[in-house]
């Protein structure tokens, strides 16, 4: 595809969303009906789509409109490329500029335009983040670097990257985490290496990692909210004996494979099971949350988020730690976590179970800035008093 017809494509697939298609469903849909497309037009084509929805409201801004066309113009415009260039209606590049298109806009100095955010959010955003919040808004409009997991039950960190090295993989060690790689160069062959193969490496934040290099010491310990199970092939690497659960268990059906790869023995709880085991020495929630500190990986979320659903995530969160309370053992701990920025997730939910509930204290909370070498997360470590 030539850059044009990518960014024709781009268009496609940024309508289809503001139609109401998920990104990835979007995206998934233009695929499978462009098999023209190579790995690189669509890993193009990808980044594009991200791009604009990163910038969504500053590129609309600068293209004079919300439609696909509009901010893609703008998109370019603000990076620095005359559209007119790309937009030459030749071997399926969009069509030449109108003579309105051709007008570049005069900049907005709304803050919501700035920080591409919508307007509900700054308040949320100012009072969550304070002096950081332009800066985190800002960070959300740049790409997620791509780190992975070193499995040092399977080797060192220095061991996975000479590995990763000789398949043309170049990582840096990442500061967030002592098992943490960063990938500066062949991101996109990660999957395909034999260190991933043999399960020396894992995809997954540096802040994610760092989460569960600050768990409280104890042997037993349960993923309760696990997902794709991340965080409990952490834990389990770590040495732990690791138990894994999630309401919607379908979410954990890669994670027997994932472990096995990682050689690592994690056991799924259905909530029979979780009777049955408890007491654990550690449990960690890592709730269902906005997301708005992984908002670089999944930017479409900064727009379909609303007050409501926000609201429903809040008591969704409460009700997590209500019940797997009850999971801990005397002088255990209860482990919170989210990737989101958001006070109202975060520092609010604690506040909001301690005032609930007797016989606890809170022993750390720590923030993670979304920042070069990670996402945005936050955990506290909620501590059972012993009788
Ligand atoms: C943020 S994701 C977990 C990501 C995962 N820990 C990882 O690191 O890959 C939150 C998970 O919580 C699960 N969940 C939602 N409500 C729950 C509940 N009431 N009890 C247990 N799990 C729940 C969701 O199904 C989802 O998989």
């Amino acid at each position: 595809m030539t850059p044009g017809a990518r960014i024709a494509a781009a268009i496609d697939i940024l309508d289809a969303i503001t139609a109401g298609a998920a990104a990835e469903q979007a995206l998934t849909q233009w695929a499978r009906r462009s098999r023209f497309a190579g790995a690189k037009d669509r890993a193009a084509v990808r980044d594009h789509v991200f791009d604009a929805l990163r910038r969504w409201r500053s590129a609309g801004a600068a293209g004079g409109g919300q439609s696909g066309r509009a901010v893609m113009i703008g998109l370019l415009r603000e990076d620095g490329t005359d559209p007119a260039q790309l937009f030459t209606g030749e071997r399926h590049a969009p069509e030449p500029l109108s003579h309105d298109e051709a007008q570049v806009p005069e900049p907005t100095p709304a803050r919501g335009v700035r920080w591409n955010l919508p307007d509900w959010l700054l308040p949320e955003f100012a009072e969550s983040l304070g002096a950081h919040a332009e800066a985190t808004a800002q960070a959300l409009q740049s790409r997620a670097p791509v780190t992975l997991r070193v499995n040092l039950r399977k080797a060192s960190r220095a061991e996975a990257q000479d590995a990763l090295q000789a398949e043309g993989i170049l990582c840096a060690p990442n500061p967030l985490c002592a098992t943490a790689l960063t990938v500066t160069e062949g991101a996109r062959r990660v999957k395909q290496s034999a260190p991933f193969a043999q399960g020396w490496i894992e995809l997954q934040d540096a802040a994610s990692q760092a989460v569960v290099a600050a768990l409280p010491s104890g042997a037993r310990c349960l993923d309760y909210c696990a997902g794709g199970g991340g965080k409990a092939l952490a834990m389990a690497a770590d040495g732990r004996t690791t138990f894994a659960h999630d309401i919607d268990a379908g979410r954990m059906k890669d994670l027997p494979s994932r472990a096995q790869r990682a050689g690592a023995a994690i056991r799924l709880l259905d909530r029979a099971g979780l009777e049955q085991e408890r007491p654990f020495d550690v449990v960690l929630c890592d709730a269902p949350c906005s997301g708005s500190g992984a908002w670089r990986r999944a930017p479409h979320g900064k727009w379909t988020l609303t007050p409501e659903r926000l609201a429903e995530l809040t008591a969704v969160q409460d009700s997590i730690l209500d019940t797997a309370k009850d999971l801990v053992g005397a002088g255990g701990h209860l482990v919170y976590a989210t990737c989101s920025v958001l006070r109202r997730e975060n520092e609010d939910r604690i506040a909001a179970f301690l005032a609930g509930h007797n016989g606890w204290f809170c022993r750390l909370e720590q923030r993670f800035d979304i920042q070069q070498h990670g996402d945005g997360f936050f955990t506290a470590h909620l501590t059972r008093v012993k009788l």
